[in-house]
């Protein structure tokens, strides 16, 4: 990553998540807001819950909304697709990498730690994003 030094959020909701998908679930197409993201798989469900990405698809330069919308459409070629396991620590840039979650088929819910870390110290959500991310603000 080229970090001198990384930083866990000073937030007492976004420094550490860990996020239930259960049979059906997923997660949809997005970018996220910090510059890159920080995951451990706790436990893999029977099937689906792939994490699907497309790196490298815009940048603090270009939103290329024309490549998004090929992604969107399904026409992608560069797109990946990998099956974690547990344990499975995954670093990616969030930021300029699209990716998602597809839906978990079977009775075993999938369970991963979202770590939260940024370059300088101090970083904090406002009251409306800690609503936007987790429903309630602290
Ligand atoms: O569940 C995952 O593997 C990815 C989670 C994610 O993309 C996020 O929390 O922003
Ligand atoms: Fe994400």
């Amino acid at each position: 990553m080229g970090k001198p030094a990384l930083h866990a959020m000073d937030d007492p909701l976004a420094r550490v998540n860990v996020m239930e998908y259960r049979r059906g679930e997923a997660l949809n197409w997005h970018f996220d807001r910090s510059e890159f993201t920080t995951t451990i798989l706790l436990q893999a469900p029977e099937a689906g819950g792939l994490f699907e990405y497309r790196r490298d698809l815009r940048s603090p330069e270009d939103p290329n909304h024309e490549g998004v919308a090929r992604l969107l459409r399904g026409e992608d070629p560069e797109l990946r697709r990998i099956r974690l396991e547990p344990g499975a620590l995954n670093i990616f840039r969030g930021r300029d990498t699209a990716h998602r979650v597809t839906p978990v088929e079977g009775d075993r819910p999938r369970l991963v730690a979202v770590f939260s870390y940024f370059d300088r110290p101090g970083v904090r959500m406002t009251p409306d994003e800690q609503r936007g991310f987790y429903g309630r603000a602290a």
